[in-house]
């Protein structure tokens, strides 16, 4: 299986993902601001894996910090916490991590510095290995609402690529076929970056997984022809209502789905659930520089001086998801009354 990210020997290293599928490089990251530019320029992406570089980011930025006294130390910390959260707005992983770095450091506020630093490095390491657990039991849940000889309809990449190890809407196919399961799958290409074409086509043939390749506007097709049993989409974060941000282009597979009688499901870590965002309408929705639209990938598909719109996100409200599924279980509506039980309130 692909590794995305790899913390070794104090070094980390991560797949450029811009260059997938042609060139699969490792590349390392040094500091807080190759870090940034990493999940800026989506080198790195997916809202668990950014939330997991993010954690080892503002560890390389701190580590070299040489400061005896804890609030100058703290002040160091949290510029480079806010730096690092103006990377991208939308995944709450990214800010969810930043958060639990930022307790750590403040739980230890008495120790020596090179204690507080040695935690940090610990914790980080600690958020990816509870990723890729929180990633397995996504699957196993999954898995439950799969039958054998399936068809799963994805948007965008929620897998391996976008996570520790396994994804979060490809977690129960990897799981399927590890049980044996046969499990096909139509990889939406998701414009603009092809995330889908470039990401979830490449990770799940190279799984030897069943995956077929559509355009996005080839979606409604292989839903009336009636070969899409269910669509699994990840998502970047998940209002309290229920209602849910994802790569732009999911609200509408979520209306094909709905009007095709198709379930339609989304997967997500609780780390993934925001519940101080309300609703979807609170969730800021990242806009992206208009070159990816009309020169993506180089080439000019566009008059350079047209006016563009590029929402890297859309939200689909609770009424059109059939379930979240979470490592804690699969969460249903009212979403309202039943996140807040899964999270003991
Ligand atoms: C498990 S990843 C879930 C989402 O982060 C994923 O579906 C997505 O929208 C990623 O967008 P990206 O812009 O590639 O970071």
């Amino acid at each position: 299986m692909l590794q995305t990210i790899k913390y070794d020997g104090g070094k980390l290293y991560i797949i450029d993902q811009t260059k997938l599928p042609v060139v699969n490089e490792t590349i390392e990251i040094k500091n807080a601001e190759e870090c940034f530019d990493a999940i800026k320029r989506l080198k790195i992406r997916g809202a668990p894996a950014i939330g997991i570089a993010a954690a080892y980011g503002i560890f390389l930025g701190v580590k070299d910090v040489e400061e005896d006294d804890f609030d100058k130390f703290y002040k160091k910390f949290t510029k480079i916490k806010e730096y690092l959260s103006s990377s991208r707005p939308t995944a709450v992983n990214l800010f969810w991590a930043l958060n639990r770095m930022d307790k750590k450091v403040l739980s230890l506020k008495d120790r020596p510095l090179h204690e507080i630093k040695e935690a940090l490095e610990e914790e980080a390491v600690l958020i990816q290995k509870e990723d890729e657990d929180v990633c397995r039991k996504i699957g196993e849940n999954g898995l439950k609402i799969l039958k054998d000889n399936m068809s799963v309809l994805t948007h965008c990449n929620a897998g391996v690529l976008a996570a520790s190890k396994y994804g979060t809407a490809l977690a129960p196919i990897y799981m399927a076929k590890e049980k044996g399961l046969n499990i096909k799958v139509f990889a939406d290409e998701t414009r603009p970056l092809l995330q889908g074409a470039r990401l979830t086509s490449f990770e799940l043939s190279q799984a030897g997984i069943d995956v077929t390749l559509i355009t996005d506007s080839m979606a409604a097709v292989v839903m009336k022809k009636g070969w899409v049993d269910m669509v699994i989409t990840g998502c970047d974060r998940v209002a309290a209502n229920g209602d849910a941000a994802n790569k732009i282009g999911t609200y509408g597979v979520a209306l094909l789905a709905k009007a095709h009688n198709i379930p339609f499901y989304i997967a997500a870590p609780f780390s993934t659930i925001d519940l101080n965002t309300s609703t979807g309408d609170d969730i800021v929705i990242e806009e992206r520089d208009k070159e990816e639209i009309i020169r993506g990938f180089g080439v000019q598909t566009a008059p350079l001086n047209i006016k563009v719109f590029n929402p890297a996100f859309d939200v689909t409200p609770h009424e059109l998801i059939n379930g979240i599924i979470t490592e804690k279980g699969i969460v249903r509506a009212p979403y309202d009354i039943n996140l807040k039980k899964y999270f003991g309130l």
